[in-house]
This record gives structure tokens, C-alpha cells and sequence, in this order.
């Protein structure tokens, strides 16, 4: 991906936020150093919980001034990829499990103009890429399996970003789920480049400081 920063890219997850202040919270992220609103969409039957839909996306875009980083956890999710990039998303990843043509998935999210990115859940290998990693622009390892914030980080994760690497010099490489400051650094020594950071950032006394402290392991 072209300008990105040097050091690691932070995305709050917004699923985390206190919706009956969601205004509120997306300034927050807006003056602080996260680089994305990473978005998380849960259909009830790819994954066992429903998150939020189109309504609360589009109340996100309103305030949101940083690019969107939208998590499919839906199946057939090429039926609204054209809605998702319409409510302002800029990297569209959609799980490998969900997509038995992942190539035209892939391609659909590219002719939107999107950046296209294929998540993992934590017991699918990462040599299932190996056929369509230089097509995407990011693999997005699961540290949890999909569905819920605040569980705990699967230490088995930092293996898979090293094979994930190895695969592929270029490829972004972004971690979801259980990621605090105690994991964050080994992380990407291993080879991560974005980080998903949901409770940890919002169940802090101080989220922007927070944010910081992860941009700056
Ligand atoms: O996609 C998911 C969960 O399925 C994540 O994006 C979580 O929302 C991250 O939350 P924390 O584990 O950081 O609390
Ligand atoms: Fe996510």
C-alpha cells in the first residue's frame, strides 16, 4: 500500500465504542494517533454474534475523518461490497472461509477502487494464500476466533505472521483480536504492520493515550 506510515498502523476497533456516544468517540479517534476506524460487520451466521449494519456505518462516515478498514465477518459478502465502498470503506477484507471464489471477490473489491484484504481464522493455515497472496493488498491474521471483542490472544498468531512473511515481503500484514501493549511489539517484530485494538483501547482510562503508547512500542 502506497504512504503509509513508518511505524505500525493502529486501528481502533469501533466495535468497542460506546454506541450511545459514537459521536463522540469517533472525534476521539479523530484527534488521536490511530491511522484507521477499523469496522467490524457480523452477519449472526458466519460468525455466532450481528454487530451493526449500513445505518451505524453511515453514522460512522459522518465523523469518521480517517480511512475505514471494514471486517466482513459475513458470508457471501459480495453481495454489499458495492454498499460498503458507497458508506466511504477504503480496505474491504473478507474471511478465506466465507469465499469459495475468492479470486472474483478479490477482484470485485479492486474494480471498486478498494483495498482488498483476506482474513484468517486462527485454526485455517496460511499456505491456503498461496495462489491469490500477490493479488491482495493485506492478510488479516485472526488472534481470536471472529465474533467478539475482548477475548484472549492466541499466542500460537505470532507464527503465523512469520510464515505469512515469509510468503510475501510486500503483503500488509494486520492482527485482530486480544491485541494489547504486551503483544504488541513482538507483533511486529514478527512481521505486523496494522494492529486492531478494540477493549484495550476503549476500556482505558485515557484511549488517546492508549492509542499512543501502541503507535509507539
Ligand atoms: O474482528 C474482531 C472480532 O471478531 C475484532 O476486530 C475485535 O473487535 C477486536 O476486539 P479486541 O479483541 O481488541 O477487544
Ligand atoms: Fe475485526
Amino acid at each position: 500500500m502506497s504512504s503509509l506510515p513508518s511505524g505500525a498502523i493502529i486501528a481502533p476497533s469501533v466495535l468497542a465504542a460506546d454506541f450511545a456516544n459514537l459521536q463522540r468517540d469517533c472525534e476521539m479517534l479523530n484527534v488521536s494517533q490511530a491511522d484507521w476506524f477499523h469496522i467490524d460487520i457480523m452477519d449472526g451466521v458466519f460468525v455466532p454474534n450481528i454487530s451493526f449494519g449500513m445505518p451505524v456505518l453511515e453514522a460512522i462516515q459522518r465523523h469518521a475523518k480517517k480511512p475505514l478498514d471494514v471486517h466482513l465477518m459475513i458470508v457471501q459478502p459480495e453481495r454489499y461490497l458495492e454498499t460498503f465502498k458507497k458508506l466511504g470503506a477504503e480496505i474491504i477484507t473478507v474471511h478465506y472461509e466465507a469465499c469459495p471464489h475468492l479470486h472474483r471477490t478479490i477482484q470485485q473489491i479492486k474494480d471498486l477502487g478498494c483495498k482488498a484484504g483476506v482474513a484468517l481464522n486462527p485454526h485455517t493455515p496460511v499456505n491456503v494464500l498461496e495462489d491469490i497472496i500477490h493479488d491482495i493488498d493485506m492478510v488479516l491474521v485472526m488472534s481470536v476466533n471472529p465474533g467478539f471483542g475482548g477475548q484472549r490472544f492466541i499466542e500460537h498468531t505470532y507464527e503465523k505472521v512469520r510464515k505469512v512473511r515469509q510468503m510475501s515481503d510486500t503483503v500488509m500484514i494486520e492482527i485482530d483480536g486480544g491485541v494489547t501493549s504486551k503483544n504488541a511489539k513482538q507483533l511486529v517484530d514478527a512481521g505486523a504492520k496494522a494492529l486492531v485494538a478494540g477493549s484495550f483501547v476503549f476500556s482505558s482510562e485515557n484511549p488517546i493515550q492508549t492509542i499512543a503508547d501502541l503507535k509507539n512500542i
